[in-house]
């Protein structure tokens, strides 16, 4: 089973255009989906889980036409928003059992399996009877997951689900979404790199509305291989050095300034070769260093 995005574009009244093209392809497994805040995410995947139309462009999941056949799409969908509102009085198995009757979940005695199974499987099911309003962020977070799952979903959307959790919490999160991820389409859109590293096989890169990368992350790391270049600097050295180079990053690090250079060749002799992770691929993608063309030294001709 895909999920086949083909031209989808969209601009709110408000003259903001959120999507521009996109074009994705995404298989069964976890599917990483990074952008900075803004550049998208939100609103293609509400567009997926059918809560908001797009000016054009289809979505298919295998032979759905997402679009047209709304109701089937959300009877094959699981969906953690982003802001997932809990009801702080109520435990986590009745609402569970309320969520799975509006799922259309009739029969008490399946209602009653299905919902201790998806407490057992997102371990929660020694705390069922305490109200949500006791919950952890990670363990409202899992309950999320536990709703989603109602009705053996073909895809689920999780929107940012690891902001703000712990990381032992965040680690327990990560374990359960690449179990299910075995079986269904996972979507996981994030502005953490490490949750895309961490997770997922393959991935887009969106920014200002457009995928400017997609594919698996190892490649797209190994694709970058000799391109990047650090430098401890002073502080006040950074914009002399962001204007001479492409600087795709800067940070801290033991109390000194650390900057991460793309270019083809050593920009100088203070420059060392660094081995790329997914937060370089992504830096440099989203600074649209990628799409330059690079300056490199005089290459021989080729004969023909
Ligand atoms: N309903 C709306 N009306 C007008 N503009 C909107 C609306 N929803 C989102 N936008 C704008 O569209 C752009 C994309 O927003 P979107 O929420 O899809 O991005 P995002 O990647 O999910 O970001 P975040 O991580 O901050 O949620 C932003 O510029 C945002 O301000």
């Amino acid at each position: 089973m895909e999920l086949v995005i083909q031209n989808l574009s969209k601009t709110y009244p408000n003259g903001v255009q959120a999507l521009k093209n996109v074009n994705l392809t995404i298989p069964t497994g976890m599917f990483g989906l990074l952008g900075p805040n803004g550049a998208g995410k939100s609103s293609l995947m509400r567009t997926i889980a059918t809560l908001q139309e797009a000016d054009s462009g289809s979505i298919r999941l295998g032979d759905l036409d997402v679009f047209k056949e709304k109701d089937e799409m959300r009877r094959v969908l699981g969906y953690l928003p982003q802001e997932f509102g809990v009801y702080p009085k109520v435990s986590a198995e009745e609402l569970l059992d309320h969520f799975a009757v509006l799922k259309g979940i009739h029969n008490s005695k399946e209602r009653k399996e299905t919902v201790a199974a998806l407490l057992q499987q997102t371990n929660l099911y020694e705390v069922r009877k305490k109200n949500l309003g006791g919950y952890s962020g990670g363990m409202k977070q899992r309950f999320g997951i536990a709703q989603a799952l109602l009705g053996n979903p073909k895809i689920i959307i999780v929107d940012e689900p690891t902001a703000g959790l712990d990381p032992a919490e965040r680690n327990r999160f990560h374990n359960l979404l690449s179990e299910i991820g075995e079986n269904i389409i996972v979507i996981l859109s994030t502005h953490i790199v490490d949750d895309v590293s961490d997770l997922c096989r393959n991935m887009a890169i969106i920014n200002k509305g457009e995928v400017l990368l997609t594919g698996e992350p190892l490649q797209a790391i190994d694709e970058m291989q000799g391109q990047i270049w650090r430098k401890f600097i002073k502080k006040e050295e950074l914009a002399q050095h962001q204007a001479e180079h492409t600087v795709i990053s800067s940070r801290l690090y033991a109390g000194k300034t650390i900057i991460h250079v793309y270019a083809q060749d050593r920009p100088d002799i203070a420059f060392e070769q660094v081995q790329p992770d997914l937060e370089d691929v992504y830096f440099a993608t989203i600074s649209g260093a990628t799409k330059k063309p690079q300056r490199t030294q005089a290459e021989p001709e080729v004969m023909a």
